[in-house]
């Protein structure tokens, strides 16, 4: 293996996603070293959150294969969808996803338990701890972003920014070794947005290792070891924030523009 790879904690090798006959994701390399925030920054539809989502297999690459710490995993080869594979590979995919947080725009919590129950119901089933355990270790983890006051509401009773904090303590009570974030902040009232991206910009400085598709430039600039530009199914172009503020392509600019005059 070469410095990079043994140095890379995630490698995308030659990853496609097919939706039935549209091609949305055309083959993709990427590596994201240990430690390391790439923010993916693009215009609607370019395929940001479906390169997520293959990262994890919540959408199985349709071709090329992904290597997570170490392990590689390739997409069914008849296009099934995952339950329909082996247990094997099943029981490995479920391990990948616990290594892997990932946290959606709409929050994804579940409405019938409270925000403590929300986070340890992860704690028991995928990390195996017991009750009295995975209650302590949701509370701590909700005591990180805020929510300590609040382990006793339901969804219902919270705001958009509560949500998302819940939303962030449920993925990293699971102790992940990468994190996902999928436009985390854009459903949310202005008011909250600084507050969901101070956590992320802690949790970066924190040394966690992070892939996060964004529209807040400003914290793309400031936090990202690097930003990925994606326009129709491909990664037009990629460099430090620094390099950014001169891009290359004449797409990536004409973006870039497009959201600063709004
Ligand atoms: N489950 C699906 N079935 C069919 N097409 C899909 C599916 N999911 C995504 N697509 C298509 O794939 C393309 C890329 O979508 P994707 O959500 O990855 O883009 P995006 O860059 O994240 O966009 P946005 O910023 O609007 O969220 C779009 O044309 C979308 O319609």
């Amino acid at each position: 293996m070469s410095a990079t790879t043994t140095s890379s904690l995630l490698e995308l090798r030659q990853v496609t996603k097919q939706f039935g006959a549209t091609t949305v994701l055309q083959p993709t390399d990427l590596q994201v070293r240990r430690g390391e925030v790439v923010c993916v920054i693009g215009p609607s539809g370019s395929g940001k959150s479906t390169l997520l989502r293959c990262v994890n297999f919540i959408a199985p690459p349709s071709t090329g294969s992904i290597v997570f710490d170490g392990a590689e995993y390739t997409p069914p080869t008849d296009h099934r969808w995952v339950p329909a594979l082996g247990l094997p590979e099943e029981r490995r995919l479920t391990r990948l996803r616990s290594e892997i947080g990932m946290v959606f725009q709409q929050f994804n919590v579940f409405p019938h338990l409270t925000v403590r129950e929300n986070v340890a119901i992860g704690c028991r089933k995928t990390c195996g701890l017991g009750r009295k355990e995975a209650a302590e270790r949701a509370l701590a983890e909700l005591t990180k972003v805020g929510m300590a006051e609040k382990v006793d509401a339901y969804p219902e009773q919270l705001s958009g920014g509560q949500k998302q904090r819940v939303a962030i303590a449920r993925a990293l009570a699971l102790d992940p070794k990468l994190m996902l974030f999928d436009e985390a902040t854009s459903a949310l009232d202005p008011e909250l947005v600084n507050g969901i991206l101070a956590i992320m910009r802690e949790l970066a400085e924190a040394g966690m290792t992070m892939m996060v598709v964004t529209h807040e430039m400003r914290f793309a600039m400031e936090v990202a070891d690097r930003v990925i530009f994606m326009d129709r199914g491909c990664i037009v172009e990629e460099g430090t924030p620094e390099q950014f503020k001169d891009p290359q392509h004449e797409r990536t600019r004409t973006f870039l523009r497009s959201i600063n005059h709004g």
